[in-house]
Order: structure tokens, then sequence, then C-alpha cells
């Protein structure tokens, strides 16, 4: 009797399951969601199993037995329905070629990223599948050099995707979807790097290059060599504190990283590895015991804003643009969350992409002596008529910004891009046409690797963005801090921390690999945590005779 009463039940939860992917997870966004969905999927059979006891004169046993059948029986038809459709010759993208698990769901791009190699794993897929490659069931990554504009360009209409909102309730410029909204921020922001701000901060950024070499020269005369892939973290970062919050978080000075800051790294290795799936990711980060922990790091980020609030600056900073600029909103809980979100972007944004891009510039310093001679030649000439300033690195040393051109070609700091989705109307790129809402990715290490795009793609040739730019063949497909709107603001604060860090210290030492080193840790150990986490690099600086 009991069976009998329950082929109706079975059957109701299984095509509600069906239903409810059809009419309700088929149609919009849920990643927001997600952890509210988990709730309900514990507490909603718990209050069921409840009724079922005291109103239905069911036995704890019965009740549970029947609702975690009926559950079970929802959820599998549920992400059956959904794996099916997204497999099946109706779906939307079903013509893009891709690997056949990967159109089921994002969880098998995680599982595939838990090594922490995720742009090795994009250029493997695009050697295999071409230039447009289903990475997830709507979700395309693109290497064809005419996507970038199309995708990024100023008047492209495409929006960040669902990615960005995973630090969701925090705000911040860089979680911004909305085109108007990050407009608005992004004014404000851009102040905080106007001609005038990075003027100021360059005496900052000198500062902490003549810590960075001290230090070297303190080990160089105990005849050690430097981790450079750990010291230029140190230097970025707290380049990075001075010009955002006015002080330095004393990493150059101690030697030693923050506690919090190596949490930080654990931060981004879940990133890394669950980033790819935006809604799992916010459940895991709400979880109370992983939650701790990526508390502390933003807790303290929230310290630096307030702590800066708390000093009169003694030169305008970026958080002092941030303070003085429109909080977007009267409600104080609201600005509050914007500031700590923007603290957060400020110190995770400017600090491991400039590290990770200096050390590999010694990487080709240390590989080739030829490269840090020119760089050398170029400014004892410079020298004859100018001071070594910012600006007259910038303008005047041609080899010196090609050979940074150069290295952020081969590795961007963010080397399996960045994405977007495309708008409701879909967008075309050449002849291609791609439809609504799809996630497009633009994996920038094989971009920039591509032989449609690069002559000798793979040589390190400075040479190209100067007196061989027949090497290059689609400067468009050139972005390393993206291009757009959503650009890098801080690309001229990092070009100009690199250009000084590298003419001082060529100026100072002669770069070698230390005994044993290569340099292939850093080329085939570094990780994918959306920036690079840099394996070591062990480089002797030797002090040159002036
Ligand atoms: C070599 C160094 C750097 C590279 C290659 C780089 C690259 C990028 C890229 C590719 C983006 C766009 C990301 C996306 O849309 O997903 C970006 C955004 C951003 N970067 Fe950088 N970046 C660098 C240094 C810096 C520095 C020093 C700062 C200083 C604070 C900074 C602050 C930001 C911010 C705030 C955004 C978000 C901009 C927006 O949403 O409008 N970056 N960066």
């Amino acid at each position: 009797m009991l069976s009998c009463n329950l082929i109706n039940p079975w059957l109701c939860a299984t095509i509600f399951g069906v239903l409810s992917h059809l009419f309700y997870f088929r149609n919009a966004e849920h990643h927001k969601q997600s952890f509210l969905y988990l709730k309900i999927s514990l507490f909603l059979p718990c209050a069921v199993i409840l009724g079922l006891c005291t109103l239905a004169n069911f036995t704890l046993f019965a009740s549970f037995k029947l609702v975690f059948q009926l559950e079970i029986l929802y959820l599998v038809s549920t992400f059956a329905s959904i794996a099916i459709y997204r497999c099946s010759p109706v779906h939307r993208l079903y013509k893009f070629p891709g690997p056949f698990f990967w159109r089921a769901s994002k969880l098998t791009h995680a599982y595939k990223n838990r090594d922490l190699y995720g742009f090795r794993h994009l250029d493997s897929l695009h050697k295999e599948f071409g230039e447009y490659v289903r990475t997830g069931p709507s979700e395309l990554s693109i290497t064809d050099p005419d996507s970038v504009i199309a995708i990024h360009g100023s008047s492209s209409k495409c929006i960040r995707s669902a990615w960005y909102e995973m630090g969701d309730p925090l705000r911040s410029i860089f979680e911004t979807r909305s085109k108007s909204e990050h407009e608005r921020r992004r004014r404000i922001w851009d102040q905080g790097f106007s001609v005038r701000s990075l003027q100021a901060y360059e005496p900052r950024i000198e500062s902490h290059v003549n810590q960075l070499i001290h230090q070297i020269k303190v080990k160089s005369k105990a005849a050690e060599s430097v981790n450079a892939s750990i010291w230029f973290n140190y230097f970025s970062f707290d380049v990075m504190g001075d010009v955002a919050f006015g002080k330095g978080f004393g990493l150059l000075e101690s030697g030693a990283k923050l506690s919090v800051l190596k949490m930080l790294e654990n931060g981004q290795k879940g990133l890394g590895v669950f980033g790819s799936v935006p809604w799992l990711f916010m459940i895991l980060t709400k979880l109370p015991w992983i939650k701790k922990e990526y508390d502390v790091f933003l807790n303290w980020c929230e310290k630096q804003m307030l702590d800066r609030r708390e000093r009169k600056a003694e030169f305008p900073d970026i958080m002092s643009h941030l303070f003085s600029g429109d909080p977007m909103t009267s409600d104080t809980t609201e600005a509050h969350r914007w500031l700590t979100g923007d603290s957060r972007i400020v110190i995770v944004a400017g600090s491991d992409a400039v590290a990770s891009s200096l050390a590999f510039a010694f990487y080709y310093l240390a590989q080739d002596v030829s490269r840090a001679n020119s760089i050398r030649k170029e400014l004892i000439e410079l020298e004859k008529t100018s001071d070594l300033s910012a600006k007259a690195l910038q303008t005047k040393a041609e080899y010196l910004n090609a050979f940074i051109t150069e290295v952020l070609r081969l590795w961007p700091p963010n080397p399996s891009g960045f994405l977007r989705q495309t708008p409701k109307e879909g967008l075309k790129i050449g002849e291609k046409y791609i439809p609504g809402d799809v996630t497009l990715c633009t994996p920038l290490w094989t971009l920039h690797r591509s032989p449609k795009c690069f002559r000798d793609p793979l040589e390190f040739i400075p040479e190209r963005w100067t007196s061989q730019s027949e090497l290059v063949i689609r400067k468009d497909a050139y972005v390393p801090f993206s291009c757009g709107p959503y650009g890098c603001v801080g690309k001229q604060l990092a070009l100009m921390e690199m250009r000084i860090a590298i003419a001082r210290i060529v100026m100072e030492f002669d770069v070698e690999f230390a005994s044993g080193e290569g340099g292939e840790r850093l080329l085939a150990d570094s990780k994918d945590w959306f920036t690079i986490g840099l394996a070591d690099l062990m480089i002797a600086f030797r002090p040159r005779e002036l």
C-alpha cells in the first residue's frame, strides 16, 4: 500500500526536477543565490519531515526515508535534465568544439585546474580544438585576434561575467559588472592615477627601490643569491602600501612576509581551482571554517583602510581620492563596503602583477647578458642629456620599454585572461556569431603566443617593438592590461615601477642565474590563480664597478 502511494510522489519529484530546470534554472543567473539554495535543500526537507511526523502521524524513520528519497530524485532529475540539455544539439553552443564533459558542467574545469595550471590547460585545448573552444556549458575560450577588440574594445557591449561577483556582498571597482556603475566609480579611481598623482608616487617608488637595492647588496656581500620571486613580491607590496595607504607594509625592511599576506596566497589558490565555478566558490567561501580564513584578509584590508582614514596623508595617495570621491550612495554601510572592497583590490591587483612581471624580467636578463648590456648602454647615453626620471625612462628609453613590453607579452600576469559576457543580442566576430549571455574568455598566454599575432611567437625579441616591427602581426591582440572601459587603471603606475626598478638595479648590478639555477622552475612550476603564483628564481647579483 505504501509503495503504491509513493508512485505519484516519485513521479512528481522527477517531473518537478525537469520543470524547475526548464522554467527556472535555465533562464537566469543563479550564482548569487547558490548558498541560499544549499540552505533550502538542507532545511526544507527537515521542515517537511517535522510536518509529516506531527500532522500526518508518520514515524520519524518513515518520514525521513520518504523525504530523503524524494529529494534525491528531485536533484537527480534536475541535474540530469541540465546535463542532457547542455550536451544536446539543441544547445546554442553545440556547434563549438570542446571536450565533451566540459559541456555538461564547469566542475570538470575546476577538477582539471586542481593542479593550478589553468593557463596551460587552456593552451592545450586550443592546440587540440582551434581558436574557438567550448570550455563550459555556456562559455567559450577564444584566441581569434579579431575577438580582442570585439569583446574588450571601448565600443563593445560585453560586460564582465558572473566570475567578478564572487566577492559579493563586498563591492569594488573590479567586481562591478554594470557599465554605468563601473564608469562612475572609474572616474574616481582615475584621479588616483593621473599624471600629477603618478609624479607624487615617483619618490615613494624610488625609496622602495633603494631599500631593495640595499637588501640585494647585503646579500651579495655575504655571497648569497637572491630569490627574485620573493623579493620582488616584497617590493611590490611595499610600494602598494605606500602609494595606496601612505605607508609601506615593511616587508623589504623585515625581509619577511606578513602572515596575513600568506593567507591571501591560500585564498588565491582556492580561486585558481574553484574560480571556474562561481556558484561553488560562493558556497565554499561562506562555509564557516573557510569564511573565517577568508575574513582575516578582508578584515586586514578594512583595517588598512580605516587606519588610513584616521591619518592625515603626507601626500595624496590612492585612498585619499577614493575617500573624497562620491561614495555612490548615502548609505554608510554600502560606502564602507565599497571602500573595503576597493582596498582589497588595490592590494591584490596592484602587487602580484608587478611582482611577477619583475621576476620574469630578471629571468630574461639573467638568460642573456646582452639584454642588460643594451639597457645599460641606453641609460648611460640618456644620462648624458637627461636625468633618469620616470618621465625620461618612459619617453626616451626605447629598448627598456621594448624589453618590458616583450616580458608582458610572453608572461602576462593574468595568463588565463579575463572573462566577459555577451550582450542579449549576441556578438559578431568576423563571420562568427556568438549568442547572447555567453561567457567569453580571452586566454592571454595563448593569444600572445599565437603565430597569427606574432612572428617567431615563442622567441623573446624586444626588438619586435622597435626596429623589427615586421615581427608584430596583430598589435591589437597584445593586451596584458586588457583594454577598453574595464582595462587596468594601474597600467602607468605598474610600468613606472617596473622601469625604475629595472633601470636602477641593472645600473648597479650584473645579473646572472645563481649556481644550479637555470630558471626552469619559474617557467614550469609557476601557478595560475588569476595572477601568477611564482615559483622560485635564484639570481646572483654582482655589484658593478662604477
Ligand atoms: C604589470 C602589472 C599589471 C598588469 C599586467 C595588470 C593587468 C590588469 C588587467 C588585465 C586588468 C583587467 C582585468 C579584468 O577585467 O579582469 C586589470 C584591472 C585592474 N588593475 Fe591592473 N594590472 C597591473 C598592475 C596594476 C597596478 C599596479 C594597479 C594599482 C592599483 C592595478 C589596479 C587595477 C585595478 C583597480 C583594476 C580594475 C580596473 C577596473 O575595473 O576598472 N593594476 N589589471
